[in-house]
């Protein structure tokens, strides 16, 4: 971390193959910040992710996440890069023939958890914060749409992240559970993780007014406004 800022794009380019999806990103996200990401469909969103988790790289303006240097990331450090995210993507969901527990254990010792203690320990801490620690030993089709998206927190903190970064996190949620769900983002960034949410969900944006930045035209647009 550089002071605050656990995120500091400057005049970054941001390409898709050959193709310039976003010119000049100029983005700054600091410890505790809670951030709504917008924009059409394939207006750069998904792009802007990519290159914060280090699946694009950079190679014009600079770049830094979680105390990383963006420009000539190497491949060997990206899943270090990775251990500062926590990621709540759609597309990485939990693993269904184990338990809840086991979902967690699977993460941990993927990334270097090897003592029995302090594994079980942290799983009921993580369980703790998303309010399932009753859950722990049943499987995920056992548990509702949004106690699942709970339990997909719980995995992205497994490694104290300093950055959350979700993807449509409320896509297949009630508007009461898309609300809890965003409740608890909230309550995890004003514990100092920062939390950068992409969302089409405008209801779910007025119910929580933040800082808003939107992909439009090429451009990556602060203080962003909802229709
Ligand atoms: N792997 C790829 N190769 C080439 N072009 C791509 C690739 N992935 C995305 N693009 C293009 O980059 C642009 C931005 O796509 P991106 O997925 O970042 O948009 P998005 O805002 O996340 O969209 P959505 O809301 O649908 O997820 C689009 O024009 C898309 O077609």
């Amino acid at each position: 971390m550089i002071g605050n800022s656990i995120i500091k794009l400057q005049n970054v380019d941001i390409f898709q193959q050959k193709h310039l999806v976003l010119s000049n990103v100029d983005l700054h996200i600091d410890k505790g910040d809670f951030v709504w990401l917008i924009g059409q469909t394939g207006s750069g969103k998904s792009s802007l992710l990519k290159v914060i988790y280090g699946d694009i790289n950079i190679s014009s303006g600079s770049g830094h996440a979680g105390g990383y240097q963006l420009n000539g990331l190497a491949s060997k450090d990206v899943p270090f890069l990775r251990r500062k995210l926590g990621i709540v993507f759609q597309d990485f969901q939990l693993l269904t023939d184990r338990t809840i527990e086991q979902n967690l254990h699977f993460v941990m010792k993927a990334t270097g958890w090897t003592d029995k203690k302090l594994i079980a320990d942290k799983t009921m801490d993580v369980l703790e914060k998303v309010g399932l620690r009753s859950k722990v030993k049943k499987m995920p089709h056992e548990l509702s749409g949004g106690e699942q998206q709970r339990v997909v927190i719980a995995r992205a903190l497994i490694n104290d992240p300093e950055l959350i970064l979700a993807d449509e996190p409320t896509g297949n949620l009630d508007p009461d559970t898309s609300e809890e769900i965003v409740m608890l983002l909230k309550q995890i960034s004003q514990s100092g993780t920062a939390v950068l949410v992409a969302t089409h969900d405008y209801h779910i944006i007025r119910a929580f007014p933040s800082r808003i930045i939107k992909c439009e035209n090429g451009k990556v647009l602060e203080d962003a406004q909802i229709a």
